[in-house]
């Protein structure tokens, strides 16, 4: 994808007057749970002999969801990775819903509006968002073939539950095509500070897209919180007036007659599945071979993320490159692994952020690496999950360093994966997972001294230390897995339609005093 000009003057297209309003289905669908997601669980990939292949779907989104949908049998609507194509792949018990996109809509919608602008926006502006109106119409048109494609699979009162950020705009398309559905929404990633949302030039079509839903999902109350502000400066909606709690203490957006609940349901994994398996002999075995295979050196460090700029690869690198200057770390004792998957290779950001990373790696070893033992070991590739909890097992320091994160799953696999109590875990106070995880070395990925401090207190923990930390770890993650992430907003969803006709009594409504959308971004 090639930058274009910023074009940040607002010609806002609505959903109904642009030729992109919703049709409704001839009849409706049979799935009583469908999930709507940008991505199908997997990806499809043609091999050069015209073989098709379905691998599975990167990030966190797909790892959380996938078990959720084996224990509620349903339907999953998204897009199946590459262009023009609308094979549904077979996988067992779940009916499966291509949603094609054409290589322009790939471009504009997925590596543009949700990539390049939405992504960025919400991610701090870690780098700056671009505001396209092209962009946006992609998006608002994507949007609506999705509301199309979910309206036309889910079973009358069913229950609809639609994922993340590319999305937004699905539970209003889909309300006003199937009023009868249950409608949840859960953003994956961080909702954005006030003053941030308020550079977008379509902030109030997205506001008001998310409102469509019954329930809206964020992972922090903090997020929660600074939608309802949203919700009625820009939408001019009466919102209820408390702090949000953590799956608890729910505010509401009163929306003509519908009460719409906004929550926070921190997301987590199936961290029993993983305690399981990380203690079966192949994987120990495998584990002792990773090691042996690095030289037996005293400390693995492991870093396993996307290849994204939030993720803070440069900054972990950085630090370690000036632990070793400063020789607080051993290099003929240590080797770092870095497991990074290719992500959005077309969208320019992460282009110029991978040749970054990469002189890093190779400064790194020509300076302190010797003829075959470089102190990085970095591969560009996804590695399968269950390669994945070896490594895990193997590690003596996790290193999570994101700049901005919803969550990090990464964070709570390691820990899943520590049943023996070693290993330490140091953690980015910027990821939705620091909420939780309070007894990791926790560090802000922008003070450099202090990630070098983590690191090396985590290096050098005495294995008592390690013990309590990894303790208390493991009761927070072990206990708190995904299908009670799922419960929790699904029980949540299911009740609020059971509290419809009493409508939040006792909720103390505010609205907004001034002009709705009033053009000013000055917080409360
Ligand atoms: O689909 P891609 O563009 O290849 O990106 C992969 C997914 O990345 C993001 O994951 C997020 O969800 C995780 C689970 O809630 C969370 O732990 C993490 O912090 C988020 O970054 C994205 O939100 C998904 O939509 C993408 O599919
Ligand atoms: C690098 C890598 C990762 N995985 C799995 O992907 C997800 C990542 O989830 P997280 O919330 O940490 O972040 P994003 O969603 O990517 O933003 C996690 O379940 C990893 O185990 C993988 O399977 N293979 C890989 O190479």
């Amino acid at each position: 994808m090639t930058s274009q000009s910023s074009d940040s003057e607002s010609d806002v297209t609505s959903a109904t007057d642009d030729g992109t309003t919703p049709v409704p289905p001839r009849s409706p669908g049979t799935a009583e749970f469908v999930v709507v997601a940008n991505r199908l669980p997997v990806d499809k990939e043609v091999l050069p002999d015209g073989t098709v292949r379905w691998k599975r779907s990167p990030g966190g989104l797909v790892t959380a969801l996938e078990p959720i949908l084996r224990e509620h049998t349903g339907a999953w609507v998204g897009w199946s990775g590459i262009a023009d194509s609308d094979d549904n792949p077979d996988i067992e018990g779940v009916e499966i819903r291509a949603v094609p996109l054409s290589t322009q809509e790939i471009a504009e919608y997925y590596e543009g509006f949700s990539n390049a602008t939405l992504w960025p926006l919400y991610h701090d502006v870690i780098v700056k968002p671009e505001y396209h109106r092209e962009w946006w119409n992609a998006y608002v048109e994507v949007n609506r073939r999705f509301a199309e494609a979910a309206a036309e699979t889910a079973a009358e009162n069913a229950i609809v539950w639609v994922q993340d950020y590319q999305l937004q705009l699905v539970p209003k398309m889909l309300r006003m095509l199937r009023p009868d559905l249950r409608i949840g929404f859960f953003l994956h990633i961080p909702f954005p500070p006030v003053e941030l949302f308020m550079q977008m030039p379509w902030r109030t079509e997205i506001v008001e897209g998310l409102l469509g839903a019954d329930l809206i999902g964020f992972h922090l109350p903090g997020g929660a919180q600074n939608f309802l502000f949203l919700a009625r400066r820009l939408a001019g909606q009466a919102t209820s007036k408390g702090t949000v709690g953590v799956r608890s203490r729910f505010g509401v957006v009163q929306v003509g007659f519908r009460s719409v609940r906004v929550g926070a349901f921190p997301i987590s994994i199936d961290s029993g599945e993983l305690d399981t398996k990380s203690k079966s002999k192949e994987i120990r075995k495998r584990a002792a071979e990773i090691r042996s295979e690095l030289g037996d050196p005293e400390t693995i460090l492991l870093g396993v993320d996307r290849l994204d700029y939030t993720k803070g690869i440069d900054v972990r690198l950085k630090a370690l490159s000036e632990l070793l200057a400063e020789k607080r770390i051993d290099p003929a004792k240590t080797v770092m692994i870095q497991l990074a998957t290719p992500s959005r290779e077309r969208v320019d950001s992460y282009v110029r952020m991978r040749a970054g990373i990469e002189q890093l790696v190779g400064n790194i070893n020509g300076t302190y690496g010797t003829v075959g033992h470089p102190v990085v070991e970095y591969l560009h590739r996804p590695v399968p999950r269950e390669d994945l909890i070896a490594f895990f097992v193997a590690a003596d320091v996790m290193l999570v360093t994101p700049l901005r994160d919803g969550m990090n799953l990464v964070a709570k696999e390691y820990v899943a994966c520590r049943s023996d109590l070693g290993g330490g875990l140091v953690l980015s106070e910027f990821t939705g997972a620091a909420a939780e995880l309070r007894s990791a070395y926790q560090a802000n990925p922008y003070d450099l001294d202090g990630v070098k401090d983590a690191i090396e207190a985590a290096v050098q923990q005495s294995p008592h230390e390690g013990r309590r930390r990894m303790r208390a770890l493991r009761r927070q993650v072990l206990t708190h897995d995904v299908s009670k992430w799922a419960e929790s907003f699904l029980g949540t969803l299911a009740a609020t339609h059971e509290t419809r006709a009493s409508a939040d009594r006792g909720v103390q409504l505010v609205a907004e005093t001034t002009t709705p959308a009033a053009d000013t971004a000055d917080g409360e």
